[in-house]
């Protein structure tokens, strides 16, 4: 079986893949300075409590946040026995090389996006993942990841306002009714929900104008539905999209041998 870990600067996944479906997820938050063992007690307590068989054999890696990776890599090889995959890694082939300028490094979940949005959709792309920043990314006809846009985070920029003005509460987003706000939590709540909904749109819209080309439009992360609810932005939402790119990468590299 395979452990697919996907480190975002906010959260950390793992999923364990019996090659055919992912049979558990389990969530906890980023920190760089937890180690192997700490990873592993959080890791077998909830294996052992969702009462599942499990046999990992491979670990597949992708970390936006490079401190991480050591304690990664210590855990896969203590208690698995294993070598992990480490995406952005030279070791790590992938299925379609990014063209990007030279010594850009794509942030590796960005890539694992690219390589999971072409293996189920084909060509000419663009996956919106909301994480803790909001990432487009922009996949060609031939499935190279070519570039994108990276714009605040929705979480973000909430909390930007909270930390940067006194008067201003943390809250949490949510759909406003209205666009007029007649109270300091819903006035926030409105900035950045629809103008989030404009943000999306008018990214896509340019990609697509400056591509000259129609394109399908992938919404991932945990708030895409939330955005789809009031306007058509997404052609198709897929919430399990980083860990399907992290099961094409390691079958790539399993066949390269
Ligand atoms: N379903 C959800 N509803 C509300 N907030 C969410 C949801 N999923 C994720 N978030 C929030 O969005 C932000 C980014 O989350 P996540 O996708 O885990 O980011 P990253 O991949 O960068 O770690 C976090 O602040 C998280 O709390
Ligand atoms: C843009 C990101 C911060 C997004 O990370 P996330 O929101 O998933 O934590 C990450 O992909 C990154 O650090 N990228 C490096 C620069 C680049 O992709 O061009
Ligand atoms: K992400």
């Amino acid at each position: 079986m395979l452990l697919a870990i996907d480190c975002g600067n906010t959260n950390t996944v793992f999923a364990i893949w019996d090659g055919t479906e992912f049979i558990c997820t389990l969530r906890t938050s980023t920190h760089h300075a937890r180690t192997a063992d700490a990873y592993f007690t959080w890791y077998s307590t909830l294996v052992k409590h969702y009462g599942i068989e499990v046999d990992i054999t491979d670990v597949i890696i992708s970390s936006t946040v490079p401190r991480v990776v050591f304690n990664l890599r210590v855990f896969a090889d203590r208690f698995f026995g294993c070598r992990p995959l480490v995406v952005g890694k030279p070791e790590c082939a992938l299925p379609h090389e990014p063209k990007v300028d030279e010594g850009t490094i794509v942030g590796p979940d960005r890539l694992v996006n690219a390589a999971g949005a072409f293996d189920r959709h084909g060509g000419d792309l663009i996956v919106v993942d909301f994480g803790t920043a909001t990432t487009f990314d922009v996949v060609s006809k031939d499935g190279n990841y070519i570039g994108g846009v990276i714009a605040p985070g929705v979480n973000l920029s909430l909390e930007a306002l909270h930390m940067a003005a006194a008067a201003l509460p943390h809250v949490d987003i949510s759909k406003p009714q209205n666009v007029i706000g007649t109270n300091t939590v819903a006035c926030m709540q409105s900035g950045v929900f629809w103008g989030y909904i404009g943000l999306v749109k008018e990214i896509c819209d340019r990609i697509k104008a400056e591509r000259e080309r129609e394109m399908t439009v992938i919404g991932t992360g945990g708030l895409a539905p939330l955005f789809a609810e009031t306007e058509e932005l997404f052609d198709v939402i897929e919430d399990d999209l980083t860990m399907h790119g992290l099961t094409v990468i390691h079958e790539y590299n399993k066949a390269l041998g």
